[in-house]
């Protein structure tokens, strides 16, 4: 049985004292990260802060993005290291909104997986399909091929380490959230594709998550899906109250 991971991805939002208060409102009241895991994904200006208030409690903290090189001529970016330095566990990386709107291709989410590893952080792999994909039937290919660009190179291990988020593009901050089967089905072709390029141990071991307008009202029927092992949420992770639904539904 895979363990849930729930993972709020609050993306450009809160400013410091409002991620710091966010933090004292659930730390104390997540479930303990032997039944679920519960991520805090931040922007970079409140992760050393929300790293710090949650030591010792079962809230972890990711980052939304990093880049693939140790250091260098790279302006506004941030390193693998930087990130573990201050004790960030978790990196979403190749979210559909970095892919559309900052150049991020399979090709740099595959270095920046395998730096991720490199300093033992676990990524999230973002993959998910256009609208327009969806529409001439090519969300199988499309996914498919991600997770393999994605995952090139990575030990079997390393994959069963890796968390993949499926996030219809279609879905994400629309309020339309693809059904439980119809998630679950292309769920279950990553499961596949991973099975493919990694063996059935890895498959079995690889958690994948739904993202795409998950909500308390929706999220446990996503989660009681055979091939969902949990979801990357973003409005509705933004309130402490919604942000707890989510985790409990986790258990
Ligand atoms: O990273 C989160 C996804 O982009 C989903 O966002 P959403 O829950 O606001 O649709």
């Amino acid at each position: 049985m895979r363990k849930q991971v729930i993972a709020g991805n609050w993306k450009m939002n809160k400013l410091l004292g409002e991620s710091e208060q966010f933090i004292d409102e659930v730390k104390g009241q997540v479930p303990s990260a032997d039944q679920v895991e519960s991520v805090v994904v931040a922007p970079f200006t409140a992760l050393h802060s929300l790293v710090q208030k949650t030591k010792g409690t079962d809230v972890k903290i990711g980052a939304q993005n990093m880049h693939f090189e140790e250091s260098g001529a790279f302006t506004g970016e941030v390193s693998p290291e930087m990130l573990k330095d201050i004790g960030v566990e978790y990196v979403v990386l190749g979210h559909s909104e970095r892919r559309e709107l900052f150049g991020e291709t399979d090709e740099t989410v595959n270095k920046k997986t395998h730096a991720a590893f490199k300093h033992g952080l676990t990524p999230i792999v973002c993959v998910g399909e256009s609208d327009e994909q969806r529409e001439n039937n090519e969300t199988f290919t499309v996914v498919e091929n991600q997770v393999k660009n994605a995952l090139e190179g990575l030990t079997t291990d390393q994959v069963k380490a890796t968390i993949i988020a499926y996030e219809p593009i279609w879905a994400i901050g629309t309020g339309k959230t693809a059904t439980a089967a119809d998630a679950n089905e292309v769920c279950a072709h990553v499961r596949q594709a991973v099975k493919e390029f990694a063996g059935e141990e890895a498959a079995e071991a690889v958690r994948i998550q739904y993202g795409g307008s998950v909500k308390p009202a929706n999220v446990e029927e996503l989660l009681g899906q055979s091939d969902i092992d949990g979801a990357l949420v973003g409005g509705a992770s933004l309130q402490p109250e919604s942000f707890l639904a989510l985790v409990e539904a986790g258990k």
